[in-house]
């Protein structure tokens, strides 16, 4: 068999931790999409379109690490640059590959299918290259392996997404053998200098202080340093709190737990805890307009410490040339006790169980959802009031919480959750979306009957965009109902010739006693996806997304400035 283009990618992919690469046919992709399945080494999983792919390939990545989806040109790969978007705002390391035109019709004047009607082929590229870390063309197979190597080492790197597109007739054209993965994790070596300064600084700074907290951000994960946090707060005895985006970072049972800090809509203790401190150690935030409650509550300035992924900031001066994980191991070792903030016990607040026989309200539904969450479970929220619920939710070691806080394209976590099931078969899936979002991307669970995943999606019909209605009222915040339980009926047909695809179980709920009843089914329904449609009424949400959502509206409205 020669060796090919196409198969040069695949063992890449394997070589770099993926079992599975998402995909979406199209002519310009079909060749390379055998190449794949010919080298083998990582399984070809189907989506119904290219965005549910690429938010797939997110969701994979969230799980394993990193991720690969196969689109064909154009109609397929500016879908999927949603995912791209995504997957950077997140801080994901995604590749999208799409198939391409032929190497020969570039410059030759041809107008091309799928195309948008012109001569010229490169806007894709042009466009890719805004959503990416790396972006490449390969139009012959003698730059192929440096191309494709480079574009998996930015990604891993940088912890982005990266972009690749391969003309139809290369795929399969004879390419050399790669050599050995290690030279695409290479990392630099800190500056030693830069890091002794930026150490002393913070431990001037640190042993000046009283009251220390530290704050977890959005993208510790990314930066790998979760284990190494926890030992920096086993280290200074001190009070830790997580931003909403960064919940489940920290374990929520360690004894200087304290909640989530969201300005006015933190968990009760952390704001004063937060605000009241006089030494901050902020683990790489993120500030955005809804973090910061439209600009309201921002935790910056001379009582931060701030520790980001590739750079410190601390009493006026900055430092870089290190990675976060290297520094924070480092101040760990030389950090003093400083527990003085430490001063009361965390109880989270616990929601009461409400009669069975009552109309189904937005706190049981999340009572018994978090009840349901163990240490060996991911729960993906939705864009929507599932934010405010899962945040509110208290978490036993090990389980993980999904969300897309920056991105926040509704319809991302079903794609996204069936991404990380498939990553993780291992683990519980359970997944809170709304009516609104569902609508987006519903189709994918098909997908999910398709290949027998066993998830528990709870679908909160509240007959439209409650987050956006907090925000700002209007017509257009309004929806078409569905029978959203009765989808399963639809994905139940089965893959032809095949005992399997028939297993998805559609569910209501409109009372607690017919919630538990259907978890109860859900548990048992091991060879596919539960949809639980849980009925509540449109004016039933969390007072935080109310409260929230008045500074962000606020926010928005601000009067154009210097006219
Ligand atoms: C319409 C929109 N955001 C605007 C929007 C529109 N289009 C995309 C792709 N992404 C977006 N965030 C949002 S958050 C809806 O309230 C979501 O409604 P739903 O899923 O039903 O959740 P809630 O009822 O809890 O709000």
């Amino acid at each position: 068999m020669t060796y090919t283009v196409g198969h040069y990618l695949a063992e890449r992919l394997t070589q770099i931790g993926l079992k599975h690469h998402f995909a979406v046919a199209g002519d310009y992709n079909l060749v390379l999409l055998d190449q794949l399945i010919e080298q083998g080494g990582t399984k070809q999983i189907y989506d119904c379109n290219e965005l549910n792919c690429s938010f797939a390939a997110e969701g994979y990545a969230r799980a394993n690490g990193a991720a690969a989806a196969v689109v064909t040109f154009s109609v397929g790969a500016i879908s999927a640059m949603n995912g791209l978007g995504g997957a950077y705002a997140e801080n994901l390391p995604i590749l999208v590959i799409s198939g391409a035109p032929n190497s020969n019709d570039h410059g030759s004047g041809h107008i091309l299918h799928h195309t948008i009607g012109g001569t010229e082929y490169s806007y894709q590229m042009e466009m890719a290259k805004h959503v990416t870390c790396a972006a490449e063309s390969i139009t012959s197979a003698e730059v192929a392996p440096d191309k494709i190597d480079h574009v998996i080492r930015t990604m891993l790197r940088e912890k982005k997404p990266a972009y690749l597109e391969i003309a139809c007739n290369i795929s399969a054209a004879p390419c050399v053998r790669p050599g050995p993965v290690s030279s695409l994790h290479a990392h630099p070596r800190p500056d030693e200098a830069s890091l002794k300064a930026a150490l002393d600084e913070s431990l001037s700074f640190l042993n000046k202080a009283n009251k220390v907290a530290i704050l977890v951000g959005t993208k510790l994960r990314a930066a790998e340093a979760l284990k190494e946090t926890v030992e920096l707060a086993d280290k200074l005895g001190c009070p830790v709190t997580v931003m909403a985006a960064a919940k489940s970072y920290f374990p929520e049972t360690h004894p200087g737990f304290r909640g989530v800090y969201w300005g006015s809509v933190s968990s009760p203790g952390a704001q004063e805890i937060i605000e009241g401190a006089d030494a901050v150690i902020s683990l790489a935030p993120v500030w955005n307009d809804y973090s910061s409650e439209g600009w309201t509550s921002i935790i910056k300035g001379g009582k931060v410490l701030e520790i980001d992924p590739d750079r410190v900031t601390v009493n006026g001066k900055t430092f870089d040339g290190f990675r976060l994980k290297e520094f924070v191991k480092a101040l760990t070792e030389k950090a003093p006790k400083k527990s003085a903030a430490l001063t009361s016990e965390y109880k989270p607040v616990m929601l009461p169980k409400a009669d069975p026989s009552k109309p189904l309200s937005n706190d049981e539904m999340t009572r018994q959802i978090n009840e349901l969450v163990d240490g060996n479970t991911t729960l993906f929220a939705e864009t929507g009031d599932s934010w405010f619920n899962a945040v509110r939710m208290h978490l036993p070691e090990g389980a993980k919480v999904e969300t897309e806080m920056q991105w926040g394209h509704i319809g991302w976590s079903v794609p996204s959750m069936f991404g990380n099931a498939t990553a993780s078969p291992e683990r519980k899936h359970i997944l809170m979306v709304g009516d609104g979002s569902f609508q987006l991307t519903a189709q994918e669970v098909a997908q999910m009957v398709r290949y027998e995943l066993p998830v528990i999606i709870f679908l909160v019909n509240n007959h439209g965009y409650v987050i956006e209605i907090a925000i700002h009222d209007g017509p257009y915040n309004y929806i078409q109902n569905w029978d959203y339980a009765a989808l399963m009926q639809c994905f139940n047909q089965g893959v032809p010739g095949k005992e399997s695809g028939k297993y998805g179980l559609g569910l209501h709920a409109s009372t607690g006693e017919e919630l538990a009843e259907a978890i109860a089914k859900a548990k048992k329904n091991t060879r596919g996806p539960t949809l639980i449609e849980c009925k509540l009424d449109r004016a039933d949400c969390t007072k935080a997304l109310v409260q929230w959502g008045k500074t962000v509206a606020a926010a928005n409205s601000r009067k154009q400035q210097n006219v």
